[in-house]
């Protein structure tokens, strides 16, 4: 679904993405030094010159919010905070269906580098927000008053600023079959030199919170940053699922208030009258209302077929002429539960040591 061109491909991209289509492809470019170089491979002149234009002026907005977030924090020491950090530029292309719809198009994640400026599907929603208070994803274009670029800060922001800005995570979700079109510049880092806190961000109270480091040995060691910190919670992960096959699942940030709210949605929906449950038939097995006596005499169960689905909760609660509070509710734990697998599928992958892929 998720489909990116990264920069390191300088060969023909064809090579390594055969199935891409050809206007995804084209519109690839590498700031660096403040001056486009560009690798576009089958752009017409016209194409590349609105290419060009539009890498500019997004480029003179980066570096225009580098000096006012510098100069937000009172920092005088750094004159031109980004001048000369690489960017990257991302056109992405989100092939939704209506199989995919509920399902993730990218997964929850900050970006690596400082600052992201997107410019978001303003058609097709799909791009969230976490609320760190509440654990709650909140939707990006509902929130916007008119046409507008979203900013989001990433992990050397916060490293920089010593903590004080904070990298924000954020998710796409499939919410329409419908194809997803968004541009991302990503002003990574500096070229040479480490990325270090000014002198003015470090003080007695807040004590320096990382040591220097250079983008591209961060970088290199992001997919496997959790491998490296914690080594010795991938150790029991591994032998956890090795010898027993089952854990227990501690700080999950699943807010408890939705877990509750779940938990009382659920007892209402078992608590219906036979007749009405017995409604809920479905074609797929272990999915729908499961009868007493099919299991065991006293086993009985409400299943939804895929719960990371939207169209699959709408389904299944229509059936039982479930109110919308709570649809809402079954759909928002829907999605957080489905984030958690997908957050430990990738910790299995990287916990026997391989790199993680996209595919769960
Ligand atoms: O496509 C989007 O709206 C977001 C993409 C994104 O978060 C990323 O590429 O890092
Ligand atoms: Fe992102």
């Amino acid at each position: 679904m998720f489909m990116p061109l990264r920069t390191e491909d300088t060969e023909d991209p064809l090579k390594s993405y055969p199935f891409m289509n050809l206007w995804v492809y084209v519109t690839w470019l590498v700031h660096k030094q403040g001056r486009p170089s560009m690798i576009i491979w089958t752009a017409t002149p016209h194409q590349r010159e609105i290419i060009e234009k539009y890498s500019q002026a997004i480029h003179e907005v980066a570096m225009d919010l580098g000096r006012k977030m510098a100069e937000s924090l009172g920092v005088k020491e750094v004159d031109d905070l980004l001048k000369g950090w690489t960017c990257q530029y991302r056109l992405i292309k989100y092939n939704f269906t209506p199989e995919t719809v509920g399902k993730l198009g990218a997964f929850s994640h900050s970006d690596s580098g400082f600052l992201t400026i997107l410019q978001y599907d303003e058609e097709v929603g799909g791009l969230e927000v976490l609320d760190e208070s509440s654990g709650a994803f909140l939707p990006v274009n509902a929130m916007a008053a008119g046409p507008s670029l979203l900013v989001n800060l990433g992990d050397i922001a916060k490293a920089w600023s010593n903590g004080r800005f904070c990298n924000m995570k954020h998710r796409v979700v499939c919410k329409e079959a419908s194809i997803r079109v968004s541009i991302a510049m990503f002003v990574l880092g500096p070229n040479e030199g480490s990325i270090e806190a000014p002198t003015e961000l470090v003080d007695n109270e807040h004590p320096q919170l990382y040591i220097p480091f250079t983008y591209q040995d961060y970088f290199n060691n992001r997919l496997s940053k959790d491998l490296r910190n914690d080594p010795a919670e991938y150790k029991k992960l591994r032998e956890a699922c090795e010898e027993w096959g089952c854990f227990r699942l501690l700080n999950h940030r699943i807010p408890l208030s939705l877990i509750a709210d779940m938990k009382n949605v659920m007892r209402t929906l078992l608590d219906l009258p036979m007749e009405i449950k017995r409604s809920n038939k479905a074609e797929i097995p272990g999915s729908g209302f499961i009868l007493p006596g099919v299991i065991s005499s006293i086993y009985e169960g409400l299943g939804v077929h895929d719960l990371g689905s939207s169209q699959a909760v709408q389904e299944f609660c229509s059936k039982l002429d479930v109110p919308p509070n709570h649809r809402d509710i079954i759909d928002k734990y829907g999605q957080v539960v489905q984030d958690l697998a997908m957050d430990l599928g990738r910790k299995l992958v990287e916990s026997i040591g391989l790199e993680y892929c996209d595919f769960f």
